[in-house]
């Protein structure tokens, strides 16, 4: 049994939030019929993702990776939860505080289980031998995929060397080390140093990093490549929390914020923006196709114009 809970915040979560605040604030003069309304509409954003995740199957764990490895299926399973399970109780606060990390990491991070199980799905369709991810985290969705009997190879890239330890213990329980190379250095870096060195072009590739580069990994992608003529690009976090409405507090100069906070905001405000921009750059580049997906904080696919 999981003890994660994700913590992260997608627009259906930040519109049951405010819904909820409103419902908090009513006064005494709002009549009975607008409370009810605000109230059911709380009730049927808020109670969307766990509906989603409570009907959609766990982890897919092949018996053929379980013939391959010899491992049960409790092992890999087991494996899963506890890699979910270390991602929320780590405080990542404090082992940036203790110089383990350069930026600070947190649980929401992590796309966890429902979104593994539509990656292992995405993938199960479009059948890939050579996955890359872009930023990695704890690695949860890197697992997820290995996992798949298409999938021969997965170069894993992220810059802190600190998850490499996080990660290693959790993949080499499930099995999947064999098919993982965890390269750590920035993303763009390491895509040119892979193309140099005659790396073999994606079929699947998972873009999960920091968000204003996104354009940048894309582009990298297609100039260096690195995706093969069949292969599928899948962006996450393309609504982030709803870019296409800026909250108040990111435009506020009155907030009393301490400087942590402050950055913490500026980072967001340069991912929604940097989630805008690259939203309109897939649309309008002459050589993709793109299809936006309400999926948790948004998954685009992205292909080659047919
Ligand atoms: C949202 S998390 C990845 C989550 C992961 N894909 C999952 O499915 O749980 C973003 C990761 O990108 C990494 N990252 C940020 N900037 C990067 C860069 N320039 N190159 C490579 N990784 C980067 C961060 O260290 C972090 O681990």
């Amino acid at each position: 049994m999981s003890t994660y809970r994700n913590t992260h915040v997608t627009p259906s979560v930040r519109a049951a939030n405010l819904l909820k605040t409103a419902l908090a604030s009513s006064p005494e003069s709002v009549a009975p019929h607008t409370t009810a309304v605000i109230s059911e509409a709380h009730a049927l954003i808020a109670g969307e993702e766990p509906y989603l995740e409570n009907y959609t199957s766990d982890l897919l764990v092949p018996q053929s990776h379980l013939d391959g490895t010899g491992l049960s299926d409790a092992e890999v399973r087991g494996a899963w939860t506890s890699l979910l399970n270390a991602t929320g109780d780590t405080d990542w606060l404090q082992l940036h505080a203790d110089g383990k990390t350069q930026d600070r990491l947190g649980s929401a991070m992590c796309s966890g289980a429902y979104e593994a199980v539509v990656l292992q799905n995405f993938a199960l369709m479009a059948k890939p031998a050579r996955v890359l991810e872009i930023g990695v985290f704890t690695g949860t969705a890197t697992l997820a995929l290995a996992l798949l009997p298409t999938v021969q190879q997965i170069v894993a890239l992220d810059v802190e060397p600190y998850l490499k330890e996080f990660c290693e213990p959790f993949w080499a329980s499930a099995g999947v080390s064999d098919k993982i190379d965890f390269k750590i250095a920035p993303a763009l870096e390491t895509l040119a140093t892979m193309s140099k060195s005659g790396c073999e072009p994606f079929d699947l590739v998972f873009i999960d990093a920091d968000k204003p580069s996104y354009g940048a990994y894309v582009q990298a992608l297609l100039d260096l490549g690195l995706l093969s003529e069949d292969g599928v690009i899948l962006a996450d976090n393309t609504l982030y929390k709803g870019c296409w409405v800026a909250p108040e507090m990111f435009e506020s100069t009155e907030l009393e914020l301490d400087e942590v906070e402050r950055k913490q905001l500026q980072i967001q405000k340069e991912a929604m923006d940097g989630i805008n921009e690259f939203n309109a750059f897939v649309r309008n580049h002459p050589e993709l196709e793109a299809c936006v997906l309400p999926i948790r904080d948004g998954i685009t696919i992205i292909r080659r114009k047919l």
